[in-house]
């Protein structure tokens, strides 16, 4: 569960619990503190919930993941909460991740709804926040069968090899100049850019306004409505999330609508060029669920809304392993021997290097450890009353795992704040980055479908940024000085922006020189 920022949820609880608190506190009182809720059944320890916010008012001010961090050392690893009115049950260890997502995966394998899903996502018709179901069932099987098989990523290595070229020259131009680069704007760029000529082909058109619209849906995935926990509250939106969603989701429908008539006229032959082989091609030819001969438009474009925003993952991952590697000399100094041996100076780095580059492979590890690109991954909701860790869970209670806390559990890893790579050297996965430490990808019928792209876009682009330069911090800027600390959001990026300074290592003429 997440906020745009502490102190944003702050004034939001805060202004409204004052407000409602006097009119409805003796009826909440007597639902909540009678145990109704609770009644006969044991659920999981955790702090006593007010009336109507619940345990809100205690990720006040607070970094959600952070907060319920520090209640895990006192209530253990599984936590039970009230956020205003969802019953949220949100476990932190590996032991507990196995249990729910497969021995009992078919209790736990969908997901909540919300204002963002029902706006954004067109009333889940996507597959990622889909409740499970047919059409989930449905429209994944699209997704992992005809979108994002090994067959069509191989079929597409010249539009990732192209976009990152794009990157590395203009990082030439700045290497020339002297320059500090933006490493965030330079993996967004490049993660989006790639994604959307998937989805959409070459059609360059509409990469800028598709690339706001993600910019704007991404960070509104942060800023929850007040209607999400406490729902007879639905008719205020203290802080404009719910206008901000309409607004962004006209601009999205209006661009994804001209996307798919442009497509269907290429294919018809009303407008020349031809029938793209892309996404939105696929997408347009696949039988609806219930045997319709097509998809139904809103699950076409939900579907694309929900691969576009996938990236993201892979950009925070990216600017995080960059930070991380700046910071420590001797790691970076490690990966260039490692590039230097397995590529080479005299050719650039291709992506059928990537699974030999097992130091690469443990620096991500290591990353995805210490900064899980998303703290609490996407939600699960329990689709029956269940046991767990022999307590109670409710039917249609949320679901977090904690990853923030796993990876920096002091029971599991020895000296869990220091980044380093070596941890991961005795991995039996040394070629890949899916480990058993870590919840990286999922596991069960939730499990991530873009673990091939999304390992390609992390590894290819930093193999190539660290092959082609070596990075230091700006004139006067020292290791010390950079704030490792995070947003507080649905996802979870590093707070600040790394600005660094390349040099080459290669010549440019390996990779078209620079522009
Ligand atoms: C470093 C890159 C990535 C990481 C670490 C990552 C991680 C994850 C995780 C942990 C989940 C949740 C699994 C669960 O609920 O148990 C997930 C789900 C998902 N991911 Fe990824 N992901 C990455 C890249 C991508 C990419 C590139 C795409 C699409 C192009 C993508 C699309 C999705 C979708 C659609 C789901 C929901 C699947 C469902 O509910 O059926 N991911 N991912």
């Amino acid at each position: 569960m997440a906020f745009q920022t502490p102190e944003q949820l702050n004034l939001l609880i805060t202004g409204y619990f004052f407000m409602v608190l006097g009119a409805l506190c003796s009826y909440y009182f007597v639902f909540l503190w009678s145990g109704s809720s609770s009644f006969g059944r044991k659920l999981p320890p955790g702090p006593r919930a007010l009336p109507i916010v619940g345990n809100l008012h205690q990720l006040a001010g607070k970094h959600p993941h952070r907060a319920i961090a520090d209640m895990a050392q006192k209530y253990g690893h599984i936590v039970f909460l009230r956020l205003g009115q969802v019953p949220t049950v949100v476990i932190d260890s590996m032991d507990l991740i196995s249990q729910v997502t497969k021995d009992l995966d078919n209790v736990f394998c969908s997901r909540p709804t919300n204002t963002f899903t029902r706006i954004l996502l067109y009333d889940q018709h996507d597959f990622g926040m889909a409740p499970y179901g047919a059409h989930w069932r449905h429209m994944r099987r699209v997704c992992v069968h005809e979108i994002l098989t090994p067959k069509r990523l191989l079929s597409t290595t010249s539009i990732r090899n192209e976009e990152n070229l794009l990157v590395i020259k203009t990082i030439a131009v700045a290497a020339e100049q002297g320059k500090a680069v933006d490493i965030r704007e330079k993996f967004t760029d490049l993660s989006l850019n790639v994604i959307i000529r998937l989805m959409i082909g070459s059609q360059g058109g509409h990469l800028h306004e598709l690339k706001r619209f993600v910019h704007e849906a991404l960070r509104l995935l942060g800023v929850m409505p007040i209607q999400d926990f406490i729902p007879f509250l639905g008719w205020l939106d203290p802080n404009g999330a719910v206008k901000a969603m309409h607004q962004v989701h006209q601009v999205q429908d209006h661009k994804l609508n001209i996307i798919i008539q442009e497509h269907r006229d290429l294919a018809s032959g009303k407008l020349p060029g031809g029938k793209p082989d892309d996404f939105v091609s696929v997408l347009l030819d696949t039988p609806g669920v219930n045997g319709e001969p097509q998809l139904d438009e809103k699950a076409i474009k939900a579907c694309i809304s929900d691969l576009l925003a996938g990236t993201d993952t892979s950009t925070i991952t990216n600017d995080w392993a960059m930070t991380e590697i700046i910071r420590h000399p001797k790691i970076q100094q490690k990966l260039h021997d490692e590039l230097d041996s397995v590529v080479g100076r005299d050719r650039i780095v291709e992506e059928t290097d990537l699974v030999k580059l097992h130091y690469l492979i443990c620096i991500i590890k290591e990353t995805l450890r210490l900064h899980p690109a998303n703290c609490f991954t996407l939600p699960r909701q329990s689709m029956d009353d269940t046991k767990l860790a022999g307590y109670d869970i409710p039917k249609g209670s949320t679901i977090l795992f904690n990853l923030f806390s796993i990876g920096r559990d002091a029971d599991v890893w020895t000296d869990p704040l220091k980044f380093d790579p070596e941890r991961w050297a005795d991995s039996s996965n040394p070629s890949g980055l899916v480990d058993e430490r870590l919840y990286v990808f999922g596991a069960g019928r939730r499990a991530c479908p873009g673990y091939n792209l999304g390992t390609t876009l992390v590894l290819l682009s930093l193999a190539r940024l660290f092959h082609g330069f070596t990075w230091s911090l700006p004139p006067g800027v020292f290791a010390d000085d950079i704030d490792m600390s995070e947003t507080a959001g649905f996802a979870n990026p590093r707070k600040d922006r790394l600005l660094a300074v390349p040099k080459p290592r290669i010549a440019p003429h390996l990779y078209g020189g620079a522009t």
